[in-house]
Order: structure tokens, then sequence, then C-alpha cells
């Protein structure tokens, strides 16, 4: 099915130099409209203002933008520090920028010259692309055998939040997957899709994934998830990540944080699922990881406003029209807006990646799955995750 589909991202190298191309996810689900990027502060914009989301896909796209600044000639190491720095939560930006910058930079070292240095850039940035495909197979597969073990019968129902599915991935994605692979095999009897205010990623993004996919599903009101465990109607929570701290703590889109306490209280299964890449083994805790804190807009005015002028970037001041879209609060309303919420490890009860499944999620089971050799060959390039 995903083969049909408009692709999430590409780098196309056309006559009139390389570009970077978008599905532009601010305009979904009403219609898929592509964006070309011609350079990097476009790359920038379209990561601020979510025409490409999600930690996986932040990642190639991070990548694919140091190589475009090399192909075109621009500076690659401020192009690299301009997109590791465009958003802060999700680890796989920085971790996709730099793991290409490294590339970069090993090349020129070896004194072939610059055509060749961005050729090995874009080489490196397909490599990521192609191996976040892969670990999307390997996270659908670990994720549904470990479903089929924690809701035993079949006829599973399962809530899930923001979006997690091919629109994040160079792959089918992460949680999304995994449930994609259950409905797959008859499994799934009804997902639950969180709305996700502000930005509606659940309503907006994963409704129009379930749909594509044919699955039974429903979308809900951020706040009525309460009453929904209460009914007895969640056999088990599933979602991504933005970043896993070392001790298992999980930074994902707000309002997770919410559903794994209600997933505690009601005895549910509340699981994670996110690429290796997404595990920050120099983050030690959960509190070290740095929440984005976005535009007052989105909450005064929703995912229909727009950017227009000063104050109305991440972090802007009162609400109610700087984002030109309906009012959702009075003009001038202030608003808390952070973009992702921290669970710590206790609240979850696996973490599941391409690498494998932490249960119970402990500081040694997430040491565990990054200690691979694939991790250790893709982590090797000096300081490449921090910038
Ligand atoms: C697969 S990324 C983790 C998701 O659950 C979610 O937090 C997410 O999509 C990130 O949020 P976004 O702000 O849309 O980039």
């Amino acid at each position: 099915m995903a083969e049909e589909c408009v692709p999430v991202i590409r780098y196309e190298e056309l006559p009139e130099g390389p570009v970077v191309v978008l599905l532009d996810q601010t305009r979904l689900p009403a219609e898929e409209a592509e964006l070309v990027c011609t350079d990097v502060p476009a790359l920038v914009d379209a990561i601020c203002s979510l025409a490409v989301r999600g930690a996986p896909v932040l990642g190639i796209a991070g990548g694919y933008g140091v190589a475009l600044a090399a192909a075109r000639g621009f500076d690659v190491a401020d192009a690299a520090e301009q997109l590791a720095h465009a958003r802060p939560t999700a680890v796989n930006l920085a971790y996709g920028a730099r793991r290409v910058e490294a590339a970069y930079r090993e090349a020129l070292g070896a004194g072939r010259g610059e055509a060749h240095a961005a050729a090995q850039a874009l080489a490196e940035a397909r490599a990521l692309h192609r191996e976040d495909a892969e670990a999307s197979d390997r996270m659908a597969e670990h994720g549904s055998a470990l479903l089929a073990e924690l809701v035993p019968g079949g006829g599973m129902r399962v809530l899930t939040h923001c979006n997690t599915g091919r629109l994040v991935s160079g792959g089918s994605g992460t949680a999304l997957a995994v449930l994609k692979a259950v409905h797959r095999a008859g499994e799934l009897r009804r997902l639950w899709v969180g709305e996700t205010r502000p930005l509606l990623q659940g309503a907006r993004l994963t409704a129009y994934e379930a749909a594509e996919e044919g699955m039974a599903y429903s979308v809900l009101a951020d706040g009525a998830a309460g009453s929904l465990f209460a009914a007895g109607e969640v056999d088990a929570v599933v979602v991504g990540a933005d970043r896993i701290a070392a001790d298992g703590s999980v930074a994902n889109k707000v309002g997770t944080y919410s559903l794994a306490v209600l997933a505690g209280h009601h005895g549910v299964p509340f699981v994670v699922v996110a690429p290796v890449t997404t595990i920050d083994l120099d983050t030690a805790s959960g509190s070290e990881i740095e929440v984005e804190q976005r535009a007052v807009y989105e909450v005064t005015e929703g995912p229909w406003a727009r950017p227009l002028g000063p104050g109305a970037g991440p972090g802007g001041g009162p609400g109610g029209g700087p984002g030109l879209g309906p009012a959702l609060a009075p003009v001038g309303a202030h608003a808390y807006n952070p973009a992702f919420d921290v669970t710590p490890s206790a609240l979850v009860t696996a973490v599941v990646t391409d690498e494998g499944v932490a249960s119970p999620v402990t500081p040694e089971g997430i040491a565990e799955l990054c200690s691979t050799s694939r991790m250790r060959a893709s982590r090797s390039a000096d300081g490449m995750m921090k910038s």
C-alpha cells in the first residue's frame, strides 16, 4: 500500500541542482502536496513548521540537508549546526546531520576533493534512509510478537497517540508499523487514535494512515482517554518516542505521560516503540531532556494557523492573533505549549526497538539494546551524537 503513496522524503538531482523533496504534512489530510527545498534554510523552515516531522524522518531530513549543502557548495559545518538545532527534542535530527557531516569530513580528509566528499555525504544519507526503512520492519516484527504475548486471545483494542507511521519514517514507521502488522495478522479489533492537540497529528495523520491501511479506527478527543480506560475499552497503549534517556525515560508527544499514568492505574500494558537511534545514552535521565516549547498560537488558534511575523515562532508571545487562524481563545490569551512530555521508565511496560525488546525497562536493558555491532558501527564517528 505504502508503495503507491507519495514519498515522505526524497533527495533528487535535478538539472538545475539537487533538492530535498518533502510531502508537506501540514497540508494533510486535505491534500498531498510536495515541498521542494533547494537549500538548508528552506529545510530548517520545513522542520520547524512540521512539514516534515517525527523523530526517524527528522534524522533522514538532517542527513539529506547536510548532503544538499555539500552538493551545492554551502558551508557544511554551518548546515549541520543549523539542522541539528532546528528542533531540540528528537535526538535523531542531530544524529542524522552529524553522521552525514562526519562522512563528509572523513572523505574530505582523505584528500580526494569536494565533489568526492559531497558524493560520500549523499551515500551516507541514503544509507541512513535505507537503514531506517529496514528498522521499521524489525520493530514491527518484535512489537507484534510482544503484543501477542501481552494481550493473549487476539482481537485487541489499542490506543495510540500522535503519528508514528510511514509519515515519520523511511519505512512503515515505529509504533504504527507494529499496529499495522497486528492489523494485517487480523488481530486488531480497534485502533483508538488520540487526536493529539494542539496540532492534531493523531486526527490528521494517524487517521489518514489508518484509513490507507483499512484499519478499524476511531479518533477521540485527548480528554476522552480516561473514560475509555474506565469503560475497559483499551487492551494496550502503543506509542513512539522522540528521545529515550539512558535510564529508560521516554520523551514523546505531549499527552503521552497522561496516557502512561492512566494505563498504570488500569493495569494496561504501555509499550514504547522506537529505533535504537532514538536512544540517547549521553542523556542520563529524563530530567535532562530538553522539551521543545512551541508558539502560543498553536494552542489559541490551532493547526490551521500559520506563523506570521515576530512573536509567532516558538516561544512567541500571547496568542489569539499572530497565526491568522480561527480564534480558539480570547485575543491575548497566554498558553502553555510544550511539544513533548517525559514518561518515567517505571510506567513503561516495554521498549521495543529494531534490536529487540527491553522489558522491564532498566538502564541495563536500554544499554544492552545499544550494544549491538550495528549501533557501534553507526555511532563510531567522533562526537556524532553531541553537537
Ligand atoms: C515517531 S516520533 C514520536 C511520535 O510519537 C511523536 O512524538 C512525533 O511524531 C513527534 O512529534 P512532532 O512534533 O510531530 O515531530
